[in-house]
């Protein structure tokens, strides 16, 4: 079974090595959906939402609300990037013998996201 939870953020960037308005400073309201996939246990939970929260927001949220991204990574600041550096912080935390996490989906815009798996990732420790 798959459980998910949605958080927000707001962060500064720009795209480097592209032409076009990205390439510019800009910010977006980031939507990031996070999805643990295990088997619940005796009381029907797969992961505590509140235990999910607590991780996210330690792993995530905390280090990239109201930053510029630029500055923080030494890479380009794609969704595709982020994602990947995402994934590497959360797999470790969100992994234990009866759940682990599943896929992250990354929206940069109401119209604009990635997803990744753990197809795309492997078992990728952070
Ligand atoms: N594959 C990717 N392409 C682009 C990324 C990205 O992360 N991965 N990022 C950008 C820019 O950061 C930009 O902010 C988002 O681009 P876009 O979706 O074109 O933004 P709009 O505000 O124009 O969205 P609309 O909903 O279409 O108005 C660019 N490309
Ligand atoms: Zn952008």
């Amino acid at each position: 079974m798959k459980v998910t939870k949605v958080f927000e953020f707001d962060s500064a960037h720009n795209l480097i090595n592209y032409n076009g308005k990205c390439e510019k400073l800009h910010g977006h309201t980031y939507k990031l959906e996070v999805t643990v996939s295990g088997v619940p246990d005796i009381n029907g939970l797969v992961i505590d939402f509140t235990l999910l929260k607590s991780i996210v927001n330690e792993c995530i949220i905390e280090k990239l609300d109201h930053q510029y991204l630029n500055e923080l990574f030494d890479f380009n600041t794609t969704c595709e990037n982020i994602l990947v550096w995402m994934w590497n912080q959360l797999y470790g935390r969100l992994k234990t013998d009866r759940f682990e996490l599943y896929q992250l989906t990354l929206w940069e815009t109401p119209t604009s996201y990635a997803t990744v798996t753990k197809e795309d990732m492997g078992d990728v420790e952070s």
